[in-house]
């Protein structure tokens, strides 16, 4: 799995790799911009012939203008005509950007294609031209914090990023953008105004989080990472991983060829509810066709009895056992996992209901994977301590029910999604799987998981109760809670690209009917 950084990390990285392992600060920039050089002409089919081609390099004062220098020299050593703006006064330049600017003018002295314009003004006034194959982004990187979204960026930086937005919108060049979109802040991905939007974006080392969360997926584009000789090790211990399809292969304990249906994974899901005036006991038939699409060799579902007609005729594998506490207990006992929440109800009786399973040690002593209403009574002052008694818990929030779970508004929690997972499972000793795009997965001491696997085709009625039957599946088939959450939030995430050509009209029974697929996938992913 890839880390993924905060700046201040990434700024931790850059400074070991220079202090310990005395990789000098020059070496890494020439790296990052011959690499991004290379990236670039790649992602524009000119890397076989770049003759022909020209580029706009904006470098503003820090080292991602410094990068810029590095990008226009490789370009220009390639055959390319390049203009090159230069944000602020040479001489106010650290050593090592104004080395590579200087090499610049040096260039210009043997006629090379080659125009440096000094200030944003003169650059303006004598590009006439819009027949640029790229436009770089140099002017800000991961120096960049900004403390709420639309932050008003400074001349002579906000007039440079509207260039480039203009130039792009007004011609056929794309945008790369050096290690971050200037005006996107690497952490948060909160955007300052204005911010520049990318076609692709060269990221140096590794990828940053701000890419992944509020405006980052907007502003970057196509995401490449160059490689400038940090190692990943010099930057261990990674706090955030990128989930992929070899973790989440890794998470599907195959059957044993000669292994029976009690061996290979029995679910306990406890769901569903009807009242005088409504009934969701769809809740609980998409959470079990779910977890015996994802290989459950046992289902055991808890609903009103009344429902169980219905429930067979949807899933004939699944077993129907009612409500009674002590048959239940039974069953959590027999179960490898133990699912509850979807759609049992908020109403006192309901949340009693669920009060006295938790507290049942056959079900908190169990695998646990609490959802829905179950996260509703769990945000109750009087029961938020249970989950200090759980032993292989995961609680599967959206936005919402993150809120009523750590009292912080919904926009605090959109604000930084991953902080809030992360605060929440230390605190609470507990999994955490918040969903969203991306989804976090968050554990009381590792590494924070990353999933960004899925579409809008997810956003429809009934597709978390499907996640919580897979993550149930995969957990009594034999993985962690954790890791059953990251592998079930990539394969939902699949299902739902499978599910249909068109995102907007996909429902929770197509997702259902993708879920063998999303899994077949992966296994030929490793063939
Ligand atoms: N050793 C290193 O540190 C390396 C750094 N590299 C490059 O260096 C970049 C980081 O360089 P720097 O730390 O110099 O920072 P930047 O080049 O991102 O620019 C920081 C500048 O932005 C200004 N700034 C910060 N917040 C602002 C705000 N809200 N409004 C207006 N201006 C603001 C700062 O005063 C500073 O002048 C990376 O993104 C990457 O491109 C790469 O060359 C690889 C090696
Ligand atoms: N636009 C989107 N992009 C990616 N994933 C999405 C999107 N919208 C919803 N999802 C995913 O769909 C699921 C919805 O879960 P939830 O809101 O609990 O649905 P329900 O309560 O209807 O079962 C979550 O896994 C969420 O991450
Ligand atoms: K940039």
């Amino acid at each position: 799995m890839l880390p993924v950084v905060t700046a201040i990390e990434m700024s931790k990285a850059d400074k070991a790799a220079i202090e310990e392992l005395r990789i000098g600060e020059s070496r890494l920039m020439e790296l990052a911009g011959s690499e991004a050089a290379d990236i670039i002409l790649k992602a524009l089919e000119k890397n076989d012939n770049p003759e022909g081609c020209s580029f706009l390099v904006v470098c503003g004062k820090g080292n991602n203008g410094g990068d810029g220098f590095v990008v226009a020299r490789h370009l220009l050593n390639r055959g390319a005509t390049v203009d090159v703006v230069l944000l602020c006064p040479p001489e106010t330049l650290k050593p090592v950007n104004r080395e590579g600017y200087l090499i610049l003018e040096a260039y210009r002295h043997h006629n090379e294609p080659l125009r440096i314009f000094h200030g944003i003004e003169e650059a303006i006034d004598s590009i006439t031209e819009t027949g640029y194959s790229a436009l770089i982004d140099g002017i800000l990187g991961t120096g960049l914090r900004i403390t709420q979204a639309g932050e008003a960026l400074p001349e002579p930086i906000a007039s440079a990023i509207t260039l480039l937005n203009t130039l792009r919108h007004n011609s056929d060049a794309l945008i790369a953008a050096l290690d971050v979109p200037s005006g996107l802040d690497a952490t948060t991905g909160l955007s300052a105004s204005p911010a520049v939007i990318a076609d692709l974006t060269v990221t140096m080392a590794f990828l940053k989080t701000g890419f992944f969360f509020n405006e980052g997926p907007l502003h970057c584009g196509d995401l490449h990472t160059a490689e400038i000789s940090i190692p990943r090790f010099i930057a261990e211990p990674v706090s955030t991983l990128l989930t992929d399809g070899e973790f989440a292969a890794e998470q599907f304990i195959m059957r044993n060829p000669a292994a029976a249906k009690h061996q290979n994974g029995k679910v306990l899901i406890i769901a569903g509810s009807i009242s005088s005036t409504s009934s969701m006991i769809g809740a609980a038939m998409l959470a079990v066709k779910a977890a015996l699409k994802t290989g459950a060799g046992y289902v055991c579902v808890s609903l009103p009895l009344t429902h169980a007609a219905a429930m067979h005729a949807f899933a004939p594998g699944a077993v129907v056992i009612g409500r009674d506490l002590d048959v239940i207990a039974e069953k959590a006992r027999w179960a490898d996992a133990v699912l509850i929440g979807c759609g049992l109800g908020r109403d006192s009786a309901s949340v009693s209901f669920i009060a006295d399973l938790l507290q049942r040690k056959e079900i908190a002593a169990n695998k646990l994977v609490i959802d829905a209403d179950a996260l509703y009574a769990l945000a109750l002052p009087d029961l938020s301590s249970l989950s200090f008694g759980f032993s292989d818990a995961i609680l599967t929030p959206h936005y919402g029910e993150m809120s009523r779970l750590s009292g912080f508004s919904v926009e605090s929690i959109a604000c930084d999604p991953l902080d809030t997972a992360r605060t929440y499972a230390e605190k609470h000793r507990v999994n955490l799987l918040l969903k969203g795009y991306p989804t976090v997965i968050a554990a009381p001491s590792d590494p924070v998981l990353l999933n960004t696997t899925g579409t809008d085709a997810l956003g429809t009625a009934g597709s978390g109760d499907i996640l919580s039957g897979m993550i149930a599946a995969l957990a009594a088939k034999g993985a962690t809670t954790f890791n059953a959450g990251a592998a079930a939030a990539w394969f939902h995430g699949r299902a739902g690209d499978l599910a249909g050509t068109i995102s907007s009209i996909v429902s929770a029974e197509d997702i259902l009917e993708a879920i063998p697929s999303a899994i077949q996938e992966i296994f030929h992913i490793e063939e």
